[in-house]
């Protein structure tokens, strides 16, 4: 049996590094081969201090490849000048275009099992955190999670999961979507030109969607994460006429003003045939790093108040902490971590696999 390049990959992604991030997120592995049974490749450190600073981790890599299946040998060598960065073929594909036309009702993406748009009635609550966080957390509780970011005005995905490489398309119609912390991603801003969007009407929007959900290779999936722009545009409607949901989360902060939001999305995937399957509160309380005193900053227990009333699940509460902050503006999602501040998002994924959702 020949151990695959995906294998390998996958396995130098549970290598983690000092100061976060493994070797695959942080796209360190160059030249890998696979010649019958043994395995070539270059972790290719930004500096030669980083190269020192990296050297168990050379190790560590060495014994999880050999680990796997089919491989008799690893040989890796550590370098801080080269070989150069491959720059991945710019795709020829042209990203926003008008949809084609579609028969019948909502389709499903092929290889994915499951479905869940995150949205929020406004912008600001967290739901680009919420998507990356619980997409990690499904991932370390062993599912095949896939990360679709369709904010398409104002995409975080891959500041928050640390990837900026511009995805290949060496065909010019099949996306190949990147890896981080275990989660298969692809966001429409790493196929933009900065501010490409910002131009777009509706039918190029649908279009663009449209693409990312059809043209990337997604693999076989448990579960897709979309991370939806806030409110109730185009691209809310057009995912929900076109592909099939299992169904959608609303994240908001316990305000009163951000509720009021909330219920215009919830009123929006009712009258769209979604199923909402929880409301999430997000900033719910604030917890000092310093003195550990916790305060309601934006009040407490709204939202699950909220979703009582409407006959919903509420499906949790997500501390406001300093290092979430931190964690996502550094790419390396707070829920990849052993953090305390984990804990929620690991929770409120183990909640979605047992209801059958992820
Ligand atoms: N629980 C939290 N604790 C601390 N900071 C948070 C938390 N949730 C979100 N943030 C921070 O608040 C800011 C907005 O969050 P985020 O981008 O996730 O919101 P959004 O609803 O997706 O916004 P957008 O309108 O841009 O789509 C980010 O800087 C994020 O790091």
């Amino acid at each position: 049996m020949t151990v695959t390049k995906e294998e390998i990959l996958r396995a130098l992604s549970g290598v983690g590094l000092p100061g976060g991030g493994d070797l695959v997120s942080r796209d360190l592995i160059r030249a890998l081969t696979v010649e019958g049974g043994v395995v070539r490749f270059v972790i290719e450190a930004e500096s030669p201090e980083a190269a020192r600073a990296l050297g168990p981790v050379s190790g560590a890599a060495e014994a999880a490849v050999k680990r796997l299946a089919g491989v008799d040998a690893v040989q890796v060598v550590m370098t801080a000048h080269g070989p150069a960065a491959k720059p991945a073929a710019p795709p020829s594909l042209k990203i926003g275009q008008h949809p084609t036309p579609q028969q019948g009702g909502p389709q499903k993406v092929s290889g994915v099992d499951r479905i869940i748009a995150v949205a929020s009635g406004k912008g600001g609550v967290g739901k680009s955190t919420v998507s990356s966080n619980l997409a990690v957390a499904l991932a370390r509780q062993g599912r095949r999670v896939g990360l679709l970011d369709a904010d398409i005005y104002g995409p975080s995905q891959p500041r928050m999961m640390g990837v900026s490489k511009r995805p290949a398309s060496p065909d010019g119609k099949i996306i190949e979507p990147l890896q981080a912390h275990g989660v298969t991603m692809m966001s429409i801003g790493l196929m933009l030109k900065e501010d490409e969007a910002v131009i777009w009407r509706g039918p190029m929007i649908m279009g663009a969607l449209q693409q990312l959900l059809g043209q990337v290779a997604w693999g076989k999936l448990d579960v897709l994460i979309i991370d939806l722009p806030p409110g109730t545009g185009d691209i809310q409607l057009s995912l929900a006429q076109r592909t099939q949901l299992t169904g959608a989360l609303v994240v908001s902060t316990p305000q009163d003003v951000a509720l009021l939001d909330a219920r215009k999305a919830l009123d929006m995937f009712s009258k769209l045939k979604v199923p909402v399957l929880g409301l999430i509160e997000n900033m719910s309380t604030f917890c000092c790093p310093n003195c550990g005193h916790e305060t309601q900053i934006f009040g407490h227990g709204g939202v699950k108040a909220e979703a009582a009333k409407l006959g919903l699940p509420f499906l949790g509460e997500l501390p406001l902490a300093l290092s979430v902050r931190q964690a996502g503006d550094a790419g390396v999602p707070i829920a990849a971590t052993d953090a305390p501040e984990a804990e929620a998002y690991a929770r409120l994924a183990k909640g979605l696999i047992a209801g059958g959702m992820a």
